[in-house]
């Protein structure tokens, strides 16, 4: 016969010793093999707690429901308590207008994310950055950076106007006081990015008397720009070779420039190349652009593209003669052009020559063959000088832009300055006073390669940029999809032949 044992009072826990039993807090049955298996009805820590423990734990637990409610509900919670609240207090035509206001804003925020976020959120951001940053310290701010004025006894500083907001930075619109310049505030620059707890401040005039300061708080270049789909058909006038840090695309005209690349090694010159070549692979598909290529890196940066390229050197000879072939070119329409017209147009017969040139340097200083330096110098000249006009665009890079080096920079219009080692080499490349006026290419880190800093015609600042990135992988489908038809490029250092367009194939 079994026997049992009535479990005790719970309200009076029974405690075992090891060995005697489990020692359990609650019901308890002895470890008894013979009346079956042991259990135990664990009791909630608090139920033994006094009346007023309890009260105040419900008190808790009650002030707590909202906090759990808006976590686990976070939409339903606040819009029926606002809902309620509105009723309430200002009938029911109110709240079905202001509850329609709200669902109109989700439903924006839902279909329509980016100007939801353009209108809605980057404003209120303006807002609250204005009022918060930008008014209650800022005459202080502009007294401690040396921006403030004193007239008499009265202390005076210069105005914000409006300011607007990014994900990224804060734009400042400022109007100057009497006396002063858009210089006071770049010279300033760093103390402003300082003071308002910003990576960086850019200063630029708006006009006479008033300027933007954009306060970077992060850095929308930090990302590697991926490969950009071209625009089909192409604009040569408007290439987007990456993007801007506003965000905007970073936009390039070939027609009527020459373009230099500069930045140290490895600040990703190959990677405003490649991106331009694939800004226009349509139009080389279409034969009415091609790219004459020179690598004086044996070839190695541009041999991946030698499909889409109508001419391709890599040898001190070859590349020599590809120069010369193409001042002979220019020579060549320069006749025809004369007396009917000033600007090259671009046919399939007759196409634009985009010229690319890595590392020039090489070229201009560093080759040991007097006569052909002396060629390529006279070659060059006319390539530089006249090219524009006749539809060829140079588009070289280099490392270094010391005018020794590079005794033709003055004669690229276009120029593109990535990381450097030294300040002074900005002004070099970009024109006096761009660094003073924020291009700060020493300062760019070494991790993002791609990043660099453009002069703009008609602003005096120039602008913050990144080059798309094309990996191997990208350059191999980009020749897939876009080498002219039956090119006959090679990537050699022999003679080079010119890739057949589509029309003299026609013909
Ligand atoms: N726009 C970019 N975005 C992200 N990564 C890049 C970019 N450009 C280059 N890189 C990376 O940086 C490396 C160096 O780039 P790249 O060869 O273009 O530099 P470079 O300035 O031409 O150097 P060098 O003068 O030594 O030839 C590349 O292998 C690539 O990994």
């Amino acid at each position: 016969m079994r026997r049992t044992i009535d479990p005790p009072s719970p309200s009076r826990p029974t405690f075992h010793r090891f060995g005697e039993g489990a020692v359990v807090m609650g019901a308890h049955y002895a470890n008894d093999p013979a009346h079956g298996d042991e259990y135990y009805t664990p009791r909630r820590p608090g139920d033994d707690d006094p009346l007023i423990i309890s009260v105040v734990k419900l008190v808790f637990m009650l002030a707590a429901v909202p906090f759990v409610l808006l976590w686990r509900h976070p939409v339903a919670t606040p819009t029926i308590v606002v809902g309620l609240w509105l009723l309430f207090f200002h009938g029911v035509a109110f709240t079905v207008l202001t509850l329609t206001l709200i669902a109109g804003l989700v439903v924006w925020y839902w279909r329509a994310p980016d100007s939801f976020e353009r209108f809605v959120v980057h404003q209120v951001r303006a807002w609250w950055r204005r009022w918060r940053v930008y008014s209650r310290g800022w005459s202080s701010a502009m007294h401690m950076c040396g921006l403030a004025k004193g007239w008499g006894a009265k202390q005076y500083a210069p105005h914000v106007i409006t300011v607007r907001c990014d994900p990224h930075t804060d734009h400042v619109r400022v109007k100057l006081l009497p006396g002063q310049t858009s210089d006071d505030f770049a010279a300033r620059a760093d103390a402003l990015a300082a003071t308002f707890g910003a990576l960086a401040c850019r200063v630029e005039e708006d006009k006479p008397g008033v300027l933007w300061l954009r306060f970077v708080h992060a850095d929308a270049l930090h990302e590697p720009v991926p490969p950009l789909e071209p625009d089909d058909p192409v604009a040569l006038d408007a290439l987007t070779l990456g993007t801007t840090d506003t965000g905007a695309p970073w936009q390039l005209g070939l027609p009527g420039t020459h373009v230099l690349v500069a930045g140290a090694t490895n600040s990703g010159k190959g990677s405003v190349i490649w991106s331009t070549i694939c800004a226009v692979a349509p139009a080389i598909r279409d034969g009415w652009v091609q790219v004459w290529a020179v690598d004086p890196k044996g070839g190695i940066e541009l041999a991946p593209g030698a499909g889409m390229f109508a001419r391709f050197a890599h040898e001190p000879e070859a590349m020599v003669q590809l120069i010369e072939e193409a001042a002979g070119l220019i020579r060549t329409r320069a006749d025809a052009m004369r007396g009917h017209t000033r600007q090259h147009t671009p046919t399939t017969r007759d196409p634009f020559v985009l010229l690319i040139i890595d590392e020039l340097a090489f070229l201009t200083a560093y080759m040991r063959d007097r006569a052909l330096t002396k060629r390529l110098a006279s070659a060059l000249s006319v390539v530089l000088s006249q090219g524009r006009a006749a539809g060829l665009c140079v588009l070289a890079a280099v490392q270094d832009p010391r005018k020794e080096i590079v005794n033709m920079r003055d004669l690229f219009p276009t120029r593109i300055a990535l990381r450097m080692t030294e300040a002074d080499q900005v002004d070099m490349v970009l024109g006096d006073g761009t660094h003073h006026r924020g291009a700060h290419c020493e300062r760019i880190p070494e991790h993002t390669p791609g990043v660099g800093y453009v002069a703009v015609d008609g602003r005096a600042e120039p602008i913050r940029v990144r080059a798309a990135y094309l990996a191997d992988d990208d350059i191999t489908t980009l020749c897939e999809r876009f080498a002219p038809h039956r090119s006959t490029a090679r990537a050699s250092g022999g003679p080079v032949v010119r890739a057949v367009s589509t029309e003299a194939e026609a013909a």
